[in-house]
């Protein structure tokens, strides 16, 4: 049910939703699923561009977040969206993947045994699982796949450590740079989160020429414009936000 909200924001079954892409064509590619030709969209769904990376999205989206709290009229997701490096061949290129853990990849230190994540070392966390149920409701609408996505400060350029990630995270299916970011702002405000990915490119050796940036973006759109049937049936109350570790 469409229901008409304050500040002439309507929301459908009451639920508010913030969309943080990284850059604006991410934001363009969201904002089409809504009929927004100009990027303005009216409708369940605020869509930003947050930045790249996990320290600008966290930054954007806190901001986004208090803002919208101070205004009284509080969100009750966030979704982190845009392209990603998928690794193979479990997420090729152009398809979807929606997480089921969002974890960051490379927050710890480096020892002579190798990487050690923060929790390893006594300190926050390095993953949030987003609610079981959204997950699985979302990636059945959108045909995507539900895996672990990892959040990395940089892109991956190598084969060596796109194995190195995958023996460290078995079940991730995808790396992008801001999912954790934005999943730690929402934590801070107790807001549920989900991370939406469209695949651009494998993760591995270095080959921009080869990035599918338009086709993710395509599948962006589409996979967007099939959420709102999803959220109509979610209660944002029966899944408080998960921090796991
Ligand atoms: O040309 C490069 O090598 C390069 C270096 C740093 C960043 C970029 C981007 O264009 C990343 C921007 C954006 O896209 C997401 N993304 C897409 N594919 C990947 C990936 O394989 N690994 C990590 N992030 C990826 C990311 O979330 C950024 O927001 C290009």
């Amino acid at each position: 049910m469409v229901v008409p909200a304050e500040e002439g924001l309507l929301t459908i079954s009451g639920v508010r939703v913030l969309v943080a892409t990284a850059v604006s064509v991410e934001r363009a590619a969201v904002a089409q699923a809504f009929g927004a030709a100009d990027g303005e969209v009216t409708g369940p769904f605020d869509v930003i561009a947050a930045g790249v990376g996990p320290a600008a999205s966290a930054a954007s989206v806190a901001s986004a977040l208090t803002a919208a709290a101070l205004r009284g009229a509080p969100y009750d997701l966030v979704v982190s969206a845009g392209i990603a490096g998928g690794f193979q061949p479990e997420a090729p290129v152009g398809s979807l993947v929606v997480a089921d853990e969002i974890t960051v990849a490379d927050l710890g230190a480096e020892t002579p045994d190798g990487f050690v994540p923060v929790t390893a070392l006594g300190f926050g966390a390095v993953t949030h699982r987003p609610p079981e149920a959204l997950v699985r409701d979302v990636a059945a609408v959108t045909n995507a796949r539900a895996g672990a996505v990892l959040t990395v400060s940089t892109v991956t350029g190598s084969a060596e450590r796109a194995t190195e990630l995958r023996a460290r995270h078995p079940s991730a299916l995808a790396e992008a740079m801001e999912g954790f970011g934005v999943a730690e702002a929402a934590a801070a405000h107790g807001v549920p989160v989900l991370e939406i990915r469209a695949v651009s490119n494998p993760v591995g050796p270095r080959d921009r020429a080869a990035w599918r940036i338009g086709d993710a973006l395509t599948a962006l759109t589409e996979a967007f414009g099939k959420l709102t049937p999803v959220l109509e049936s979610w209660n944002p109350h029966e899944h408080p936000h998960e921090r796991a570790g």
